[in-house]
């Protein structure tokens, strides 16, 4: 049974994919709640209440997955859960809308004095000239952060007839002139704009990008909107500019500590707050329900999760075309790890014909997780082995070429270690399986599966027979043997295929024949 731990209120009917599969067990429950059962879980579904930190980590050693209903994975230690392997997922876009219209509401209760009105009528109030607002139509709006909620906010903004400067070093000039926005440096919408509306992710680059400075470049009798994450505009430097007027108003959903308890901010009159409400209607809860519950259960099925944050990202097509070869990857890594048992610094893999037009970066990872297998204890997949391979000191690159040895597909890897270079060559063949093609300079032809002993020898007559006889005489049966040489009397292998794993004393054994160098087992 795979347990998945749903820790925040998520809509229901978006759970429907996972509950309909008899396999998968849903418990709802907070974490603390689940205390005693949090090592039994495997998938982990939150918002953003649950802070999925290290500690609840450590205490969560089956979990694979975590998945987020939402955007931002800033409740989630994304570093922790790639170091053990475990893969994070979002819903990006079910509640890119919501949040695009929260922004807009806010914008426009922020400038037409709404919230102050409303509570001024409740009390009994009719004061009408105490409410004075602004006009949207005609202002400059300065949007930092242009992806998907950005991009909304500014369809909206150009509806209401003003005209939308953007900030974002990552937007290219295409994309701003399909969406008919005009790209600007920071302190340029920082000085023109009339409203300034934040949408980046909090990053350690975005983290009080509206601090004092900046805030000080703001024309004067500007307005501020977060929706996005608390900490983008620094609430503290903010203070000094709603005191002398120089900030008109601002509107926030988010704070740098949610629920902001007694903030000062909260005590000005043209600050106006929801509660993290961005998110919050009905459509947009069962949207990123739903997509992240579909792609728990694409990964449960062993397909392919396509928002994955430390993950590369592969579509369904995509996935179909490289399965094969990230299979090859692993072995080849797997092989080559065993046979070069010593430190390595460095490993080099080529892509070489059809594989090489392929998504190859998932290849390598899976290339380097079936690398680091038989040299780390901890679990390691395609999801840590970078990190993995980073914090042993082992560099790895890409390569294309053309050299494919006569097949339509190859994948080279090669090895470098202290005083010694290895390199195993692999093909896939359709509907037939993998081959190993090159292996230490010798051209051969062998299935990487299951046990397998390499032995290296000098090109003597009698060789087979002497290794038969001494694999028959320790009751080992040979499944296949392949044998290669680089020239006739010289450096020659043999990869035999056996029906069980050997012992020392088979390996012993093999070593003492005459003319044989080397022995090593190989588990594939
Ligand atoms: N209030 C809510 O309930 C709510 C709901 C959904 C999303 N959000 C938040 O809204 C924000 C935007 O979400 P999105 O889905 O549009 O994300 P997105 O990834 O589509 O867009 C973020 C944009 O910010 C840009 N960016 C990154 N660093 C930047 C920098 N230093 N300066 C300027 N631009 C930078 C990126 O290039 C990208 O275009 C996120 O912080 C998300 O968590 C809040
Ligand atoms: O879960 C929520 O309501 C918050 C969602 C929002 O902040 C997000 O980043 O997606």
């Amino acid at each position: 049974m795979f347990r998945v731990l749903v820790s925040d209120a998520i809509s229901e009917e978006g759970l429907a994919p996972l509950r309909a599969s008899a396999h998968i067990d849903i418990v709802q429950k907070n974490v603390s709640e689940a205390e005693e059962e949090l090592h039994t879980f495997d998938a982990l579904l939150v918002r953003s209440a649950t802070k999925v930190t290290e500690k609840l980590l450590e205490n969560m050693p089956n979990l694979q997955i975590i998945g987020r209903a939402g955007v931002g994975v800033d409740n989630i230690d994304v570093d922790a859960a790639t170091k053990r392997g475990i893969v994070v997922i979002n819903a990006p876009n079910g509640n890119t809308i919501s949040a695009a219209e929260h922004t807009f509401a806010m914008m426009a209760a922020l400038v037409r004095r709404i919230p102050q009105a409303h509570i001024s009528v409740k009390s009994r109030e009719w004061n009408r000239s105490a409410f004075v607002g602004n006009e949207l139509f005609g202002k400059k709006l300065g949007i930092i952060g242009f992806g998907r909620i950005g991009s909304e906010v500014a369809k909206r903004a150009r509806a209401f007839g003003m005209s939308v400067h953007v900030y974002d070093p990552f937007l290219t000039k295409d994309r701003a002139e399909k969406l008919g926005v005009s790209i600007h440096s920071l302190d340029e919408v920082l000085a023109s704009a009339d409203i300034i509306t934040v949408h980046t992710p909090l990053t350690k680059e975005t983290r009080g990008l509206l601090g004092a400075d900046n805030l000080a470049k703001t024309k004067k009798g500007v307005y501020l909107v977060n929706c996005a994450r608390g900490g983008i505009i620094d609430e503290r430097a903010l203070i000094p500019f709603l005191e002398n007027g120089h900030v008109a108003g601002v509107a926030l959903d988010v704070f740098e500590q949610e629920p902001p308890g007694d903030h000062p901010l909260l005590s000005f009159d043209n600050v106006i707050v929801t509660p993290h409400l961005g998110a919050s209607t009905v459509e947009a809860q069962l949207n990123v329900a739903t997509q992240v519950a579909e792609e728990l259960l694409h990964f449960f099925e062993g397909r392919p999760v396509t928002s994955s944050i430390n993950l590369p990202v592969l579509s369904k097509d995509v996935y179909e075309k490289i399965h094969a070869f990230y299979h090859l990857g692993r072995k080849l890594g797997l092989i080559a790890s065993q046979f070069m048992n010593i430190p390595v610094q460095e490993l080099s893999v080529t892509y070489a014909g059809t594989v090489a037009d392929l998504e190859t970066t998932y290849i390598t990872r899976s290339l380097l997780a079936g690398f680091l297998r038989p040299r780390v204890a901890s679990t390691v997949n395609e999801v840590n082995a970078a990190m993995i391979a980073k914090e042993r000191g082992i560099t790895y690159g890409e390569k294309f070429s053309d050299e494919t040895h006569g097949y339509a597909n190859c994948i080279s890897l090669t090895v470098h270690g202290e005083n010694k270079t290895f390199t195993i060559k692999g093909t896939h063949v359709p509907n037939y399986g993998d081959r190993i093609v090159h292996f230490d300079g010798v051209a051969i032809d062998f299935a990487p599966e299951g046990h397998l002993l390499y032995i290296q020898h000098h090109d003597r007559p009698g060789m087979i027979g002497k290794v038969g006889n001494v694999l028959g005489a320790h009751d080992v049966n040979i499944a296949t043997m392949q044998v290669g040489r680089q020239e006739a009397g010289g450096k020659a292998m043999m990869i035999l295929s056996l029906d069980k794993p050997v012992d020392e004393a088979v390996l012993h054994a093999l070593a003492q024949i005459d003319d044989i160098e080397t022995v090593k087992r190989l588990e594939a």
